[in-house]
C-alpha cells in the first residue's frame, strides 16, 4: 500500500471508531475486508490511528471537522506535515483538499492543543500544578517500549544479549534495575527467542519501578490482591516472593498459569470465595483500578472514555480495596497501594482517607512517577501497621 493508501484506511478505521466501535475491533474489522494488506501496512495503519486518537482534539481543530478525514489531516498538520502531499487523489489516497479544508484556522484553546478533555483539566493543574501542561503533552505521544528482564533465568545485560540474537536491540534504562527500553525492532520482541523462553517480559519502566520500590526479599509472603493479567505478580516472584494472585474478575487471570511456566517461576491464584481463608502476608500489594491517566500514551481510546460518573465509580472500587486489605497484611508488614494514574485524587488523596480512617497504619514511602521520568505514570504508597 502506499502511504496515501494507508492514510486513507486509518481514516476508514477512525470513522468506524468515531461512530462507536471500539478501536481495536475497528482494526480488525479493517483488516478482516482488507486481506491483501499485509502485516507492515496493518502496523502502520495502527501507528496512524493511535497518534491520532492522542491527539484527537487537536487534530480535529486542525482540520476543520470531527470526522475521521479531518482528524487525518489535522494530526498530519500537527505533526508538521502538508497533508496535501498525502491526501493527492491518486490511487488509493484520499481526495485531495478541498478550498475550505485548505483553508482552517484553528485557534485552540488550551485543553484543546494538550488533548485532554475540557472537564478533567482542572483535575490535571490541581495534580500537577506547573508540571500539568508538560504531562499532558507527553502524553500527546508514543511511549517507549520497555522490557523486563526476568531475574529468575538471567541478568538484565544477558537479556539485552538474547534480544540481540533475533535483531532486537535494548538499552538499559536507569528507571528500574530490570528495565531494558527496545531501540531497534520492537514489534518482533513477541516471537523472539528472549520472550518465549521467558527471558523477558513486556512491562512498562515505571511499572518496574514500582516493584524495585518494594524491595522484595526471597521468601516473602506477598499477596498481589489486584492482579489482573499478573505483569506484577511475575515480577514479583521472579525476584523470589512466594506470590498469590487474587482478582475481583477470575478470567483476567486466565494467562498467569502460562506466563509464570514460561518465566519459570510459581504464582498460586486464588478464587474470591477462599479470601475468607488468607492472612498474615508480609507485603498485600493493590494495583488498583484507575482511570490509568498514566498510561494514556499507550491506551489513548482511554482518554475519551473517561466521564466524571466513571471516575466517581473508580474511586469508590479504590477506597474499598484500601479497606479492605489490612485483613491480610501481618502485624508489621506492609500494604503496598499503587495505580498507574497521575491524578491526586485517585493517589495520595485515597491513602490519607485510608489513614484518617485507620490509626494503626502510618505512611513509610510515597512516589508519584510520570512520563516525564521516562515510563507511564505511577503512583506508588507503602504503609506499614505498627
Ligand atoms: C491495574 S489492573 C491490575 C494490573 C496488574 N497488577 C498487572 O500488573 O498486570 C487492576 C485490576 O484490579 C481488578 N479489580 C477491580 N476491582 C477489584 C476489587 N474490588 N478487588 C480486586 N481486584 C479488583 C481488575 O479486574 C483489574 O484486573
Amino acid at each position: 500500500m502506499t502511504p496515501g493508501a494507508r492514510v486513507a484506511a486509518a481514516i476508514e478505521v477512525l470513522d468506524s471508531y468515531l461512530s462507536g466501535t471500539p478501536v481495536e475491533q475497528a482494526l480488525t474489522g479493517w483488516a478482516r475486508g482488507h486481506r491483501f494488506a499485509g502485516s507492515k501496512d496493518r502496523a502502520a495503519i495502527r501507528d496512524h490511528v493511535f497518534d491520532a486518537l492522542r491527539r484527537l482534539r487537536s487534530a480535529q481543530a486542525l482540520g476543520g471537522g470531527t470526522d475521521g478525514r479531518a482528524v487525518m489531516i489535522g494530526l498530519l498538520r500537527g505533526q508538521g506535515l502538508d497533508p496535501a502531499e498525502l491526501f493527492s487523489g491518486e490511487g488509493h489516497a484520499p481526495a485531495k483538499l478541498s478550498d475550505a479544508e485548505l483553508a482552517v484556522n484553528a485557534q485552540m484553546s488550551r485543553a484543546e492543543a494538550l488533548d485532554c478533555p475540557d472537564w478533567l483539566l482542572p483535575q490535571f493543574d490541581r495534580s500537577l500544578g506547573a508540571d500539568a501542561d508538560t504531562v499532558l503533552g507527553s502524553l500527546r505521544s508514543r511511549a517507549p517500549v520497555f522490557v523486563r528482564a526476568n531475574l529468575a533465568k538471567c541478568t538484565r545485560e544477558q537479556a539485552a544479549s538474547i534480544l540481540a540474537e533475533d535483531g532486537i536491540e535494548a538499552q538499559l534504562c536507569e528507571l528500574a534495575g530490570t528495565a531494558l527500553e527496545i531501540v531497534k525492532n520492537p514489534r518482533k520482541i513477541k516471537l523472539s527467542r528472549a520472550f518465549l523462553d521467558g527471558y523477558v517480559e513486556l512491562q512498562d519502566a515505571a511499572s518496574q519501578a514500582v516493584i524495585e520500590a518494594l524491595d522484595i526479599q526471597p521468601g516473602m509472603r506477598v499477596l498481589d490482591y489486584c492482579a489482573g493479567g499478573g505483569g506484577k505478580a511475575l515480577a514479583m516472584a521472579a525476584l523470589g516472593a512466594y506470590v498469590t494472585a487474587h482478582d475481583l474478575s477470575w478470567e483476567r487471570m486466565k494467562d498467569i498459569p502460562d506466563r509464570a511456566a514460561r518465566a519459570g517461576v510459581s504464582i498460586q491464584r486464588v478464587r474470591n470465595s477462599d479470601m475468607v481463608d488468607l492472612s498474615g502476608f508480609d507485603l498485600v500489594l493493590a494495583d488498583a483500578p484507575c482511570s490509568g491517566s498514566g498510561s494514556w500514551r499507550r491506551a489513548p481510546h482511554g482518554k475519551w472514555l473517561l466521564t466524571s460518573e466513571k471516575l466517581e465509580q473508580i474511586y469508590a472500587a479504590q477506597r474499598d480495596i484500601l479497606t479492605a486489605m489490612p485483613d491480610f497484611v501481618c502485624s508489621g508488614g506492609t500494604m503496598a497501594y499503587a495505580t498507574c494514574s497521575v491524578l491526586t485524587d485517585e493517589n495520595s488523596a485515597q491513602v490519607q482517607a485510608f489513614l484518617s480512617r485507620n490509626a494503626g497504619f502510618s505512611l513509610i514511602a510515597e512516589r508519584q512517577f510520570t512520563p516525564r521520568d521516562g515510563g507511564d505514570g505511577f503512583y506508588i504508597a507503602q504503609l506499614t501497621s505498627s
